[in-house]
């Protein structure tokens, strides 16, 4: 290499740096200074990793003051190259020093990299091909946002995510049983909207104690990041943006933030694609006068696109406010109570038609005419002939059965809002064992509340209320405060006989009230030192949290947690298996909650129920209606509030007066019982079955569960990953059993790797120990350290050339190939929605000297393993000197790259003509018989299409990466 002042070099290693120009030679040394930069750089003359940059003839060229040049020809004098051409501004002749040449120039073509000679590690190349193809397949994938959740693969919970995720802008009610993974459906939900492009923006509204479990859960299982949003935090925010709501994507708050009007507005103005309110039977309605938070959510819900209401117990506050959270999903739907009613009275035909087809037998005449009535709109004459035609294969006839199916939920009741999971639906659960406790009731309670009695405080309700806690009488009686009821109540000698029998078990206990709970520590803690965690609403958030991590700590841990009813809600305590009900709450739904605490996904064994009661007191009346009336201890109670509401004058006035002379206890049990089976019944044939059908995904036809096993299970995943981290310099170490250490390092190729720890991070690629370890991260396609390692490939200039050696003694020496890796990209949009349709497409070509395509016939990978590198001075030799075959091979790959392009643009269009017009259609025919559809929705869809074929058409064909080969003989 000949060194002269003026020329102009760029850097091997840092061609960031720009164009380089030499200031000084000056004996073995020489100094480069990078203008664009402001750099300076000293090389030793004899290794200086440096190239010199050179156009060629019809290249265009900027100048220093910006104007550009089309090169005609070159001269060379005193080693300082001048380029002749033509201004493309003026049209005149021009001549251009490369003194003058724009510092910022970049080589963004693969072939002017090649010419310049900076050519990449073979590896790299080979690195970004597979980054192209993977981004490629996933992209295209219908398990898109569904692989990357550490999660267990439970059916009913895919079910929900595939069917919902894929929806736009979904409004819907997720109203599982209590601990069946509404958070984990929701979750999978909000993974594919963020992922597949669908939503960007997420707020999640939820009541404050259950914030820091939603944020651990979402991180943990999802990789999503929430930030809690409590007053201080928003004070905080206003420093950086007027709107608070602003700073953040992903943003968690309470509902009692939210409900004040400072932030309401707030939160309105910002903008939004997702809403998810958990626990949305807090959300009192009446006619007359709706909660402050049912207005607020309903603000939010009217705004935001995508709304998800979470309850597990959606009656809670009885059928109107149950048809008030529908009305939140759809007003125009759901405008009128009674309406509701009425069509919910008229399920019974559906189900009757749905049941006969899904028992999979011939049909009567009956159903016949019944299904052709409930799908008059549509004409279900050849599907029932398929049903009926014995000739016909069993696979067509079930096709035909399941079309029908679904036709049916799809036009009827809540089909497309409502989602139930029930317990009794799904297998598999523990079992829920009951010993109830009789004990004696304690003279000075009796005494207590002979008085009370005498003098009776509030109405009757209040007066029920307050007999089932004897200690607080006895309290009121004694005017005293302190826990003095402890040393004689035998709940808590029994209490502490059944701790001290299971030292080795953990035992949750669950109290109505908050000074129970505290009064229960103390007793432990004091007379036999018990370690016990307590959790109440007096605690701020972070000790409640520390009290629950206390409970599941397994070595020094808490043996019991003792907790107030609002420790009864969304947590996850199924790591215990004996629950303590201290006392009992009057309303149903109350003790499904608690039960649920530990009956929930995860509990590996049978839950032992201890119920505790006073004899003789409205205590064990509760305790037996509940048992003997619901069975609500053993069995989940579905219709337990219904029937409370039919039954609660009866039991209310019992457990006020504590009267049962009459045998008034026996009647009212004989009643519910009779009452709760009928509800059963009318609920197996109504309603629920319709929405068991719809929630189980029985209809489904995918295969979901087994691909995303299939997917887990591919190797070349693992294979892929690692050769990224070695590329871009990561450091593998290994660990434990599927475990791996992952380390930036000095000699990244990105210093900013998102995801990446600086301390670094264990990692594993089994599902199976993700889930056994949280200290691990799940690495799957979708998990962050490999998205954003293949953005770093992808949106820089990794691998984008590359020279190599083909040893191949049958073909003449030094024949020569040229890979061409073309990208279709459609242009100018972030809406990551139609990649669905268009994903980015690599086109491969390999050329011969002939610009003869043998891509077809020679795979990649069976070429590439007969590849050798050589080393970059050589690879530097070969391109220059094979420059003119290169840019002749690449202007005559044109033609073929393009027609290729357009098969893949014409299948894209057939196929988003297609799904987006099925859609469509769907849409209207369910519209014909269902006000559940919004017309918004239909027209997004038409919107949609008219954008995307626009985009389509203007989709453009780029050269990615460019490889010569040249072969010898071995
Ligand atoms: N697919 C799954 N894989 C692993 N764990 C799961 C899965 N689904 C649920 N869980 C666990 O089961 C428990 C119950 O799930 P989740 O909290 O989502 O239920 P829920 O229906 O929201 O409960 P609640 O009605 O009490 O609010 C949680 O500990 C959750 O982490």
């Amino acid at each position: 290499m000949t060194f002269s002042l003026g020329q102009r070099w760029i850097s091997d290693a840092e061609s960031e740096l720009g164009l380089g120009t030499i200031v000084a030679i000056e004996g073995r040394m020489l100094t480069l200074l990078f203008p664009a930069s402001g750099e300076q750089r000293l090389y030793s003359i004899q290794e200086a990793p440096v190239t010199r940059v050179r156009f060629n003839i019809g290249d265009e060229i900027l100048s220093h003051d910006d104007w550009t040049l089309l090169v005609t020809d070159i001269e060379e004098s005193n080693e300082i190259i001048t380029y002749i051409g033509t201004r493309i501004d003026t049209g005149e002749e021009a001549r251009l020093k490369e003194t003058f040449l724009n510092n910022f120039i970049k080589f963004n073509k693969p072939q002017d990299k090649l010419f310049a000679g900076q050519i990449d590690k073979f590896d790299r190349f080979v690195l970004r091909y597979k980054s192209l193809l993977n981004q490629h397949e996933q992209q295209r994938s219908h398990l898109r946002g569904l692989l990357g959740a550490r999660v267990d693969l439970i059916p009913h919970q895919f079910y929900i995510a595939e069917e919902v995720g894929q929806r736009h802008a979904p409004r819907i009610l997720l109203a599982d049983e209590v601990g069946l993974g509404k958070t984990i459906e929701a979750g999978l939900i909000i993974h594919q909207q963020l992922i597949t492009g669908r939503a960007k923006r997420v707020l999640i509204v939820l009541p404050e104690n259950l914030q820091h479990q939603w944020l651990v859960e979402m991180l943990r299982r999802f990789n999503l990041h929430f930030s809690i949003f409590d007053e201080s935090r928003c004070e905080e925010a206003y420093l950086d943006a007027v709107n608070p709501f602003d700073t953040e994507q992903l943003v968690l708050c309470s509902i009692d933030l939210i409900r004040k009007q400072k932030h309401l507005k707030n939160a309105l103005l910002a903008t939004w694609d997702l809403l998810i309110v958990d626990e949305a039977h807090h959300l009192i309605w009446d006619k007359e006068k709706p909660s402050a938070q049912y207005n607020a959510i309903e603000k939010l819900a009217n705004a935001i696109p995508g709304v998800l209401l979470l309850t597990a117990t959606p009656d809670q506050l009885g059928h109107e406010s149950h048809f008030a959270r529908l009305r939140l999903l759809d007003p125009n739907r759901f405008y009128d109570y009674q309406a509701f009613v009425n069509e919910e009275a008229g399920y019974k035909p559906v189900v009757d038609a749905v049941n006969q087809l899904l028992d999979g037998k011939f049909l009567s005449d009956d159903a016949k005419n019944s299904i052709t009535e409930l799908l008059s709109e549509q004409d279900v004459e050849p599907l029932l002939n398929v049903i009926t035609d014995i000739t016909i294969d069993e696979a067509e006839q079930q096709s035909a059965q399941q079309e029908l199916i679904r036709g049916l939920l799809d036009r009827h009741g809540t089909g497309r809002l409502l989602f139930r999971n029930t317990r009794s639906a799904i297998k598999g659960f523990p079992k829920r064992l009951l010993k109830s406790v009789a004990l004696p009731l304690p003279d000075q309670y009796k005494t207590a509340m002979k008085v009370s009695k005498m003098m009776p405080v509030g109405d009757i309700a209040q007066q029920a209320f307050t007999a089932l806690y004897p200690e607080q009488i006895y309290q009121a009686f004694e005017a005293s405060t302190d826990n003095s009821w402890c040393a004689f109540d035998p709940r808590i000698n029994w209490l502490i006989d059944l701790i001290q029998q299971n030292k080795n078990e953990k035992i949750l206990i669950i109290a109505a009230q908050a000074q129970t709970a505290l009064a229960i520590e103390e007793a432990l803690r004091t007379r036999e030192a018990i370690k016990a965690a307590v959790f109440h609403e007096g605690l701020s958030l972070i000790e409640r949290d520390k009290s629950a991590a206390y409970f599941a700590q397994v070595e020094d841990g808490a043996q019991v947690m003792v907790c107030s009813e609002i420790g009864s809600e969304g947590r996850n305590f199924q790591f215990a298996h004996h629950l303590v009900l201290f006392d009992l709450p009057i309303n149903p739904d109350l003790l499904e909650q608690r039960i649920g605490r530990l009956d929930r996904i995860g509990q590996r064994c049978d839950i032992q129920i201890y119920t505790p009661y006073l004899k003789d007191t409205s205590q064990e009346f509760l305790q037996q209606w509940y048992e003997q009336g619901l069975s609500a201890f053993t069995q989940t109670t579905p219709t337990g509030h219904t029937v409370y509401e039919a039954v609660k004058d009866q039991l209310i006035s019992l457990l006020a007066t504590g009267d049962n002379s009459d045998n008034q206890l026996d009647k009212l049990i004989q009643h519910t019982s009779t009452l709760n089976n009928e509800l059963k019944t009318n609920l197996e044939q109504g309603r629920d079955k319709l929405l068991e059908i719809n929630s189980s995904g029985v209809l489904q036809n995918s295969n979901l569960l087994d691909d995303i096993t299939e997917m887990d299970q591919l190797p070349h995943f693992t294979g892929f990953a690692l050769q990224m981290f070695d590329v871009l310099g990561v450091q593998q170490e290994d660990s434990s059993e599927h475990c791996l250490i992952l380390k930036p390092t000095e000699h990244m190729l990105a210093s900013d790797y998102a995801g990446l720890p600086e301390d670094g991070v264990t990692v594993t690629f089994n599902r199976q120990t993700a889930l056994s370890r949280d200290d691990v991260s799940y690495l799957t396609w979708e998990h962050p350290i490999i998205t954003n390692g293949l953005d770093i490939v992808l949106s820089s200039e990794i691998g984008t050339t590359s020279v190599a050696i083909l040893k191949n003694n049958s073909l003449p020496a030094a024949s020569t190939f040229l890979e061409l890796i073309y990208v279709v990209e459609a242009i100018n949009t972030d809406n990551a929605q139609l990649s669905r349709f268009l994903p980015t497409t690599p086109i491969r070509l390999l050329l011969d000297k002939n610009a003869k395509n043998l891509g077809e016939n020679v795979t990649f990978d069976s070429f590439n393993r007969q590849l050798t590198p050589i080393n970059r001075h050589i690879s530097r030799k070969v391109a220059a000197a094979s420059q003119s075959l290169i840019d002749q091979l690449i202007k005559q790959s044109l033609p073929t790259a393009q027609s290729l392009m357009a098969d893949i643009i014409d299948e894209a269009k057939q196929n988003m003509q297609h799904t987006l017009q099925q859609e469509s259609a769907r849409l209207l025919a369910l519209k014909a018989v269902n006000p559940n559809i919004r017309e918004d929705e239909i027209q997004y869809l038409s919107d949609q299409q008219a954008n995307f074929e626009q985009i389509l058409d203007n989709t453009q064909l780029k050269l990615d990466a460019i490889r010569f080969i040249v072969s010898t003989h071995s």
